[in-house]
């Protein structure tokens, strides 16, 4: 068996003249989280979509589980699990009715579809709404009975496409320790986030994706350590954040840096040196240009 749950390798995509996905290379290794961290349009669900055979890729090689996606579909279809952005989820039925639905669908026999039905409710934390109708769910419970059907039947590969949107923080987080735990039973779960902390929080790997390209790849420490020294804050009176810069740590960058801010900004503004956080990695990684903050003082 490879020792990769996902090999992709020269990937393209268009989408009439625009170039959505441009040659994208990525090995993410079984058992692992790994999210692809972007920003809007950047061709996070078209990757998704490609790798769970929704849609065909222009060029490239993609294997998912060892198959590949274009001469093996049938075999990936069936060692994947997919949780789109918004919740697949029959309104009219009760959450119980729904996994059951799934489970029948799925090929269980009634018996082991209440028992996994029964399973699920519970480590989703939705036994005690088992009966009313997800139209009543509120949308963590909602997510969270969507991301439970994709779990009906137990695969290798979960993809999970923007997990948490729209949801409060106390959801998001019972979220992250539900997609933990499957990590803990060997399920590789790949997701889509546009958002830093959660893939700082979840992830073994992150890539970064912008404009259809990979720009960076490896672990939130190894991101974080990319962008260099520091970074300066000037805050005002308040302490609120007037301006970001990130600097190489040196006393060469810091004092250009702050020679520069002073001539633009009030004498009582304060100045403040942290690490770099995950917002910065993906502001120069993301941004037209990786000088953009600098641009902010100039
Ligand atoms: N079926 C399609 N036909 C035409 N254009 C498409 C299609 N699907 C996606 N696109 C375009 O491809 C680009 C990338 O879209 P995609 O949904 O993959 O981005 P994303 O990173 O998932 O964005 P978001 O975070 O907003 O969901 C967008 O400009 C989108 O309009």
């Amino acid at each position: 068996m490879s020792k990769y749950a996902i090999e992709v390798i020269g990937l393209k995509k268009k989408f009439g003249k625009q170039v959505v996905l441009d040659g994208v290379d990525m090995k993410v290794p079984n058992g692992c989280v790994y999210a692809l961290l972007g920003p809007n349009g950047a061709g996070k669900t078209t990757l998704i979509n490609i790798l769970s055979t929704l849609v065909a890729a222009d060029e490239g090689n993609v294997r998912v589980a060892g198959h590949d996606v274009s001469s093996d579909a049938e075999k990936v279809k069936r060692s994947i699990s997919l949780t789109g952005q918004f919740a697949a989820v029959d309104e009219k039925l009760t959450a119980e009715e729904n996994l059951n639905m799934i489970g029948r669908l799925s090929g269980l026999t009634a018996a082991q579809s209440r028992a996994r039905t029964a399973e699920l409710l519970q480590h989703f934390g939705l036994r005690e709404s088992a009966k009313k109708k997800v139209k009543t769910f509120s949308g963590g419970m909602r997510r969270k009975l969507d991301l439970a059907i994709s779990l009906v039947v137990s695969r290798p590969v979960l993809f999970l496409d923007e997990p948490t949107t729209g949801l409060d923080t106390m959801s998001r987080r019972a979220l992250w320790e539900i997609i933990l735990e499957l990590r803990e039973q060997g399920i590789t779960i790949f997701l889509t986030t546009q958002y830093l902390e959660e893939a700082d929080q979840l992830a073994d790997k992150i890539a970064v994706i912008t404009n259809g390209q990979i720009v960076a790849t490896g672990t939130a420490e190894e991101l974080k350590s990319r962008i260099g020294g520091q970074v300066i804050e000037l805050l005002n009176s308040k302490d609120e954040v007037l301006c970001t810069i990130p600097t190489n740590g040196t006393i060469q960058d810091i004092r250009f840096t702050l020679n520069e801010a002073a001539s633009k900004f009030p004498p009582d503004t304060k100045v403040s040196l942290r690490k770099p956080s995950m917002d910065d990695v993906f502001l120069s990684l993301t941004a037209s240009d990786a000088n953009q903050l600098k641009g902010a003082i100039s």
